[in-house]
């Protein structure tokens, strides 16, 4: 099945109501912190020590709710060598939504219209194993239920595989606002028919609040817009009547909102996406075989050559280069070096998520994006030279680094800021702090340009434009400023800023975009960029003092400067030793102050007019806690 209009649809409009789940559960490492009906956070965590410990819930309404489904499901008598796992949950609970709990006789869907992909999962090396250990001990669980306490593991356990399937095919990660994956929710076919593209038109965001909280008005529509269409695989492989009884789920849970990223013409297709839209499409390709079993064959992923966005994303610079090198040889060598380059950023990430130390992490992912990596080149004779690879700055684990450093700068930064002992570590906390928003700034500014190439990385480059205005902002506030001599009031720079050069509407005027602004939104990107690339230059170079990878960005938002920079391979080849950020009192003036408000400002404006398209204009996801600080200051002074 799919999903296609049912009539025309403008950029940045709702295209579901709020949908509510079929079945959902918290994943293990938020069972403590969060509630386990309505997934809003908990006000006094637990630290529970047993493996099998309750669910929590945040009010008497919530538990009511949800406690008996847990009873009823059988999951606190999952055996001890299956731990429970939020997919095993969420199959557990979505068998009781089934009236007659039966998927159709060629298993392909169950009675509710959901796919099961069955066939494909249970016979995938990669995923027959899961669903086959998983099902026993659902099977071992239910029957422990029903009183009958012999496991005989020669039992059909054929129902438990296929809804293990239909959970791994059609259930989506819930986020919070600050991105992180709470649990997992299966939607009925409104939202589970939606197919997926890498390109695509669409996106979805989550509704999650306790059952009284008052809502920030969401704006959503209350009707639906799309309608299912049958898929040429569909008609082939399945006609049963069985399979459409509508579904029955739950009154409560985290609720889905469909909305279109662009315009979309009646009877066109509407998909969202599976999987990370900035990885090149190698990456893409294999992270949705690895987790759906299918092969995307979108128009981006089928243009050849590859798109400039794909390409971008996977641009790796070469230099001491042999010209004499065969280009199948430099190939081989450039494949090499790109695998060796990724799996160290991605151990330097992992460590750092783990043991959580970010000055290591920041001289590593520092190093290796400055220094790359020399490959001994055999050269014909004995000869042997060196070749040096590195990252693209739009090389898709370049940018993952990038927020991994101005994450790792901004929590050495506050850790620093704690010790207010001496002024040595307030001038470091200030240091960490600038070199935070300048990663920040060259995220926003890497993602938007590959956004004005690609429209659907719209959501990608919202979120970045907010996390810069906020870290700018957070710069601009540092008390550094006051000890030198250069204390301005926030309520005359920041409240009654209004930009004279661009179309950003003034900060309290910022909340609604008329249907025609958001069908315009690039003009007024372009218009923001022209208006914030005149005012970056003045505060970059103060930003990346001292920084030696981000000394050779010439630029954070106009990459002209690359391609002259890869030419003459200054930009690839010359490393200067880091100047261990010394501190010149000389940089920091009123003036370049008040400049990083104001492109503060403007970046954070930006990124929620983007966001505004992504989300709509009320939604928790618009506005992060910066942006509603600054509205709620506007309001107490007039
Ligand atoms: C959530 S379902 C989407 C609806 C599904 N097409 C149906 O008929 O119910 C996800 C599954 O749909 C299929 N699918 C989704 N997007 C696809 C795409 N772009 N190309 C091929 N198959 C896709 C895959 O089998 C995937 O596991």
């Amino acid at each position: 099945m799919e999903m296609r209009a049912k009539e025309d649809i403008e950029i940045g409009e709702d295209i579901t109501p709020p949908l509510l789940p079929l079945s959902f559960s918290l994943h293990d490492s938020f069972l403590y912190s969060h509630c386990s009906s309505c997934f809003s956070p908990l006000s006094s965590p637990a630290f529970p020590s047993l493996p099998h410990h309750p669910p929590l819930y945040c009010s008497p309404a919530c538990s009511s709710a949800h406690s008996p489904i847990v009873s009823s499901s059988a999951e606190s008598l999952l055996p001890p060598s299956s731990p429970p796992s939020s997919t095993l949950r969420t199959a557990l609970r979505f068998l009781l939504t089934l009236p007659s709990p039966s998927p159709c006789p060629h298993l392909h869907r169950f009675n509710n219209g959901l796919l099961t992909n069955y066939h494909k999962l249970s016979s995938s090396p990669e995923f027959a194993p899961e669903i086959r250990q998983g099902a026993i001990a659902m099977a071992a669980a239910r029957k422990l239920r029903n009183g009958d306490s012999a496991l005989d593991r020669s039992d059909g356990i054929l129902l438990e595989e296929a809804v293990l399937s239909l959970v791994l095919t059609n259930a989506v990660e819930v986020q919070d606002e600050a991105g992180r994956s709470l649990g997992i929710a299966v939607y009925d076919p409104n939202f589970s028919w939606i197919n997926h593209s890498c390109s695509p038109n669409a996106c979805y965001r989550f509704s999650v609040l306790p059952p009284n909280a008052t809502s920030f008005g969401e704006d959503s529509c209350s009707s639906l817009r799309i309608v299912p269409s049958v898929s040429e695989e569909d008609s082939r492989v399945c006609s049963c009547s069985d399979c459409m009884k509508g579904p029955k789920g739950y009154q409560y849970g985290p609720k889905i909102i469909v909305r279109s990223i662009k315009r979309i013409k009646k009877g066109e297709e509407v998909c969202v996406s599976y999987t990370d839209l900035l990885q090149p499409k190698a990456t893409r390709q294999s992270d949705l075989w690895l987790k759906y079993q299918f092969t995307c064959s979108c128009r981006r992923c089928t243009m050849s050559p590859s798109t400039y966005v794909d390409h971008a994303l996977e641009e790796i610079l070469a230099s001491n280069l042999n010209s004499s090198c065969p280009s199948f040889d430099l190939d081989h060598y450039r494949d090499e070096a790109n695998k060796k380059l990724s799996d160290y950023v991605d151990e330097t990430i992992t460590e750092f998520l783990s043991v959580g130390d970010p000055e290591s992490c920041c001289m590593k992912l520092e190093n290796v994006l400055s220094l790359g990596l020399h490959i001994e080149q055999l050269e014909s004779g004995d000869g042997k030279s060196l070749l040096n690879f590195k990252f693209h700055p739009f090389h898709h684990i370049a940018l993952g680094a990038y927020t991994t450093l101005a994450s790792a700068y901004r929590i050495r930064s506050s850790d620093l800021a704690l010790d207010s002992r001496t002024d040595q570590s307030q001038f470091k906390a200030f240091d960490m702090s600038r070199i935070s928003a300048a990663y920040s700034l060259l995220l926003a500014g890497a993602t938007h340009h590959l956004f004005c190439s690609e429209s659907s990385l719209i959501v990608s480059a919202a979120n970045f434009w907010k996390q810069a205005g906020d870290s700018l902002l957070t710069l601009a506030r540092n008390c550094v400023w006051n000890s030198l001599g250069l204390p301005i009031s926030e309520q005359s720079t920041v409240l009654n800023y209004k930009c004279s050069k661009c179309s950003l509407p003034d900060l309290s005027g910022a909340e609604f975009l008329s249907e025609a602004e958001r069908a315009n939104v690039k003009n007024i990107s372009s218009d923001f960029l022209t208006c914030v690339s005149n005012m970056v230059p003045e505060i970059w170079r103060v930003l990346i003092k001292g920084c030696r990878y981000l000394e050779k960005i010439e630029d954070p938002f106009d990459f002209r400067w690359l391609a002259h920079a890869n030419r003459n391979e200054e930009y690839a080849g010359f490393i200067i030793e880091s100047s261990n950020f010394e501190h010149h009192a000389e940089w920091y003036t009123d003036e370049r102050r008040i400049l990083i408000y104001k492109v503060g400002i403007h970046c954070l404006m930006h990124g929620v007019i983007l966001a505004q398209i992504c989300y709509g204009q009320n939604s928790q996801f618009t506005t992060p806690e910066s942006w509603r600080t600054l509205c709620k200051l506007i309001h107490e002074t007039n």
